[in-house]
């Protein structure tokens, strides 16, 4: 790691900030420096990457050629190439007849990835991606997404089905198989414990009999396992509650102080009174009206000390949404047809269900 003060490092990241608003005209008139600076800077952005970021960014790299061939096929990179001023979501949409809501998805997805600017408050402009994503060019992205994508995602399992032999034979290539894999990689995000107050804030006072937290959808009980490992002498019984075959994997004798239920979410949640109800990754699978009857049931079994915890995304409702965030909600969409929401849409849904938000 090179040495560097403090004052130092903040004008060399605000340094790099300009100059990727604004790339030099020094630099991008001369092809050697050019090529130098582009691969300079493309590595300086992958040596600091987390472990995660690497993993999502390949992860996901069947999602950009999708992502961008959506683009071509509504025409939405070349409505705004053709533009010479910039063009808000409702422009957008009704130029490439698509539906508001998704073009607000698209361009937060495409923003998020350096596709396009937003020059204002949802007003967006091109950048040297969208006019790559614009004829001629685009023509390769159809190609790629269509044709290329099948035996590019079949190759691991035919290679390993043909015992990593080099393919010779054009009747038996990856093109032949017609495996398909779909892998979503864990999130790599703080764990609820490192940024939410839980001992101070649902921990006080407890006894053996106070039911302390209680997990609906909790899948194999990490958040539960987290809890009791992390407050090893905070008293209170921890529940996990997931479908039947679910719970009917859960080991028992290897994870002692875990108690264990079978709940069906779209029931009135049976155990009542208990400090914190927290769910991960629940309301983000569903719809408006599915969320609304979660968030419905558990709260017919708060008392007055009971809290709900939700740990889910919240995207910004101004600005810039993180890659990540958007390929969430990508993901979400293409999986489940649901969907990340925005602090107002999570404001207006748990408004819908008679709860207010403490914190976020
Ligand atoms: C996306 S996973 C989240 C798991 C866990 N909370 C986590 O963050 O790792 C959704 C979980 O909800 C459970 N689930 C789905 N539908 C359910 C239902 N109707 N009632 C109860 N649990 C359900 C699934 O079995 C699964 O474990």
């Amino acid at each position: 790691m090179a040495s560097m003060s403090p004052t130092e490092a903040q004008a060399l990241v605000q340094k790099l900030e300009d100059i990727s608003n604004t790339p030099p005209s020094a630099i991008l008139e001369n092809d050697d420096l050019h090529r130098r600076f582009r691969e300079a800077a493309y590595s300086a952005s992958v040596a600091v990457h987390w472990p995660s970021d690497s993993v999502h960014l390949i992860a996901y790299g069947t999602l950009y050629s999708s992502m961008a061939r959506i683009g071509v096929d509504t025409k939405l990179f070349e409505v705004l190439a053709a533009s010479n001023s910039p063009l808000s979501s409702e422009e957008l949409a009704r130029q490439t007849g698509v539906d508001l809501v998704l073009t607000k998805l698209l361009l937060r997805f495409y923003q998020s990835f350096h596709w396009l600017k937003e020059a204002d408050k949802n007003l967006f402009v091109v950048n040297n991606v969208t006019k790559a994503l614009t004829p001629p060019f685009s023509v390769g992205i159809e190609f790629f997404n269509t044709v290329l994508n099948p035996p590019f995602t079949v190759l691991p399992e035919y290679l390993k089905s043909h015992g990593y032999k080099n393919p010779t034979s054009v009747i038996d290539s990856p093109w032949q198989s017609g495996y398909l894999t779909e892998q979503h990689p864990a999130s790599g995000l703080p764990e609820f414990v490192d940024v939410y107050p839980f001992e101070q804030e649902v921990g006080k006072d407890t006894t053996d009999e106070t039911i302390l937290f209680v997990d609906i959808g909790s899948a194999l009980g990490s958040q539960c396992v987290l809890v009791r490992n992390r407050f090893p002498s905070l008293k209170g019984r921890i529940i996990m509650q997931d479908q039947q075959h679910v719970i009917d994997a859960w080991n028992a004798e290897a994870n002692p102080g875990i108690g264990t239920m079978v709940y069906e979410f779209f029931t009135p949640q049976p155990v009542q009174g208990a400090r914190a109800y927290y769910m991960r990754n629940i309301i983000h699978d569903h719809q408006d009206q599915q969320a609304r009857e979660i968030l419905l049931n558990t709260v017919s079994a708060f008392s007055k000390d009971s809290v709900l915890l939700i740990d889910d995304i919240v995207l910004p409702d101004e600005g810039m949404v993180p890659w990540r965030a958007t390929l969430a909600d990508l993901n979400m969409l293409s999986t489940l047809a649901a969907k990340e929401r925005l602090e107002r849409e999570w404001r207006v849904l748990l408004d819908s269900a008679g709860l207010g938000i403490i914190k976020i």
